[in-house]
């Protein structure tokens, strides 16, 4: 079979500094994009010169607490390698969304009886045996080891040093997988490139790849679930502009700009949140706290004036919210519990001058505020699907002191959806349902 179309799907990430030293030029990239600067020349320049020189010692704090740079070029390429390997993979497949669920189910199952296979299974994995493996591996890295979570202290559940190594040996799996599907026939061939906005590979840098690829369509993919002008909105635009400048031939170019909606996505963040409820109802943890846990839903905030000025980010923020509450709740009732659970959207990161009003409540006075009604805390890290400074220091590190100063019963961290199979598959509808 030959190829039909060649797709370059580009997935747009913020970016982080790689190393200390490019903790400034970071933060004057970011200061310096008019989403987030809305000002005129010169003075967009001199201004972002100034905050990013402000902000760069407290950055440079942040980032030593984890070696020195930034996870987010690791972690957006574990996804873009899960990405191109499996949309290549399933082309031909008419129905993999149902198989996808199917065989997640059975994993699923498959996991509750301690890997014991059934023969049902067994007849599936080997029916679809070459990304059934693959779903293995994802399953290793995410499965959360029980044995190796109570050893945790509850305040802090720090980065378990097995899920790198896992991520290692999935990572070589794929790129095993890589050569076999190059020999393999394929009807359409996708390639998947990342654009990050402020640190490399830049946008430009994808430029020079695509032009190399030479592809018939492009689908522009940004890694943030909600949109905002100041996230994804900036990385459309500036793409959109050097695609416009570089490509002409005639090209089809479409944006996915938000996908919290996407069912998929959901069923990722609930598969998450149930497996911690899970743990803590089995747990003593529960006994101990008076009452119910809360569950925090922790967003990046955002200066209200952009929200006055017309960005969605909130509305989709609370969309997102009720969707995944919403399917948590039947999924535990399924599960045979049917009290209501308490949770709350709140925003964290907040940045700059005191007196610029930025969304709220705030996280920390939530979690001060359970502190009162000696709640447990399960903190569920929203607008980010990787790990980073804002998940690993804020969540993890500072407002894990701040429960711990306030004496929480427990503080727990959902893990980012990352390359969480139900959100890998979440990509690949997005990709593939664009057209
Ligand atoms: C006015 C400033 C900022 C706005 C608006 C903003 C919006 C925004 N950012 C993210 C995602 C991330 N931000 C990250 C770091 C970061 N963000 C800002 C400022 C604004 N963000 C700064 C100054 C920094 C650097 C760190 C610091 O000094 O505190 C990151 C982490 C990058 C990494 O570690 O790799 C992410 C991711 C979203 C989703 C968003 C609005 C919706
Ligand atoms: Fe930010």
């Amino acid at each position: 079979m030959s190829i039909n179309k060649k797709i370059a799907v580009i997935l747009c990430n913020l970016g982080g500094p790689s190393s200390l030293k490019e903790v400034n030029k970071f933060l004057f990239n970011l200061f310096y994009d008019p989403a987030i600067l809305n000002l005129r020349n010169p003075l967009r320049w001199i201004i972002a010169k100034i905050i990013s020189k402000l902000r760069t010692k407290k950055a440079k704090l942040i980032y030593q607490k984890i070696n020195g740079k930034s996870p987010i070029l690791e972690e957006t390429s574990a996804q873009a390698i899960s990405l191109e390997v499996m949309l290549n993979r399933v082309d031909n497949e008419k129905t993999f969304e149902t198989h996808d669920d199917e065989l997640n189910d059975k994993l699923d199952e498959n996991n509750k009886n301690n890997n014991k296979l059934d023969e049902n299974n067994k007849k599936i994995k080997l029916e679809k045996k070459l990304y059934s493996e693959i779903y293995n591996d994802y399953f290793k890295i995410y499965n959360i080891n029980q044995e190796k979570k109570k050893k945790l202290s509850p305040f802090l559940q720090k980065q378990d040093p097995q899920i790198d190594k896992d991520k290692n040996v999935f990572l070589n799996r794929i790129n095993k997988q890589k050569e076999n599907n190059k020999k393999e026939d394929y009807k359409n061939h996708y390639k998947v490139f990342i654009a990050m906005r402020y640190t490399k590979p830049s946008a430009k840098d994808v430029i020079y790849n695509l032009l190399e690829y030479n592809p018939d369509e492009i689908i522009i993919l940004p890694l943030y679930p909600q949109f905002s002008n100041s996230t994804s909105g900036s990385s459309i635009k500036e793409l959109i502009s050097l695609i416009n400048k570089n490509f002409h031939k005639k090209i089809s170019v479409k944006t996915i700009e938000c996908h919290f909606w996407h069912h998929l996505f959901i069923k990722s963040h609930v598969k998450i949140l149930y497996s911690i409820l899970i743990e803590v109802v089995n747990s003593d943890k529960l006994c101990k706290s008076k009452s119910l846990p809360l569950i925090l839903f922790s967003a990046h905030g955002l200066p209200q004036k952009m929200i006055d000025s017309g960005d969605p980010y909130e509305n989709q923020m609370k969309m997102c919210i009720e969707l995944i509450m919403k399917e948590l709740h039947k999924k535990c009732r399924e599960g045979g519990y049917n009290k209501n659970l308490n949770y709350k959207l709140c925003y964290q990161s907040k940045v700059g001058a005191s007196f610029v009003k930025w969304l709220g409540p705030n996280t920390e006075d939530e979690i001060v505020q359970a502190s009162k009604e000696k709640q447990g805390i399960i903190i569920v890290p929203i607008s980010f699907v990787s790990e980073h400074s804002e998940t690993l220091v804020e969540l993890d590190i500072d407002y894990a002191q701040i429960a711990e100063d306030n004496q929480i019963p427990y503080y727990i961290r959902a893990k980012t959806l990352s390359i969480e199979p139900n959100y890998i598959n979440c990509l690949i509808d997005l990709v593939k349902n664009s057209f």
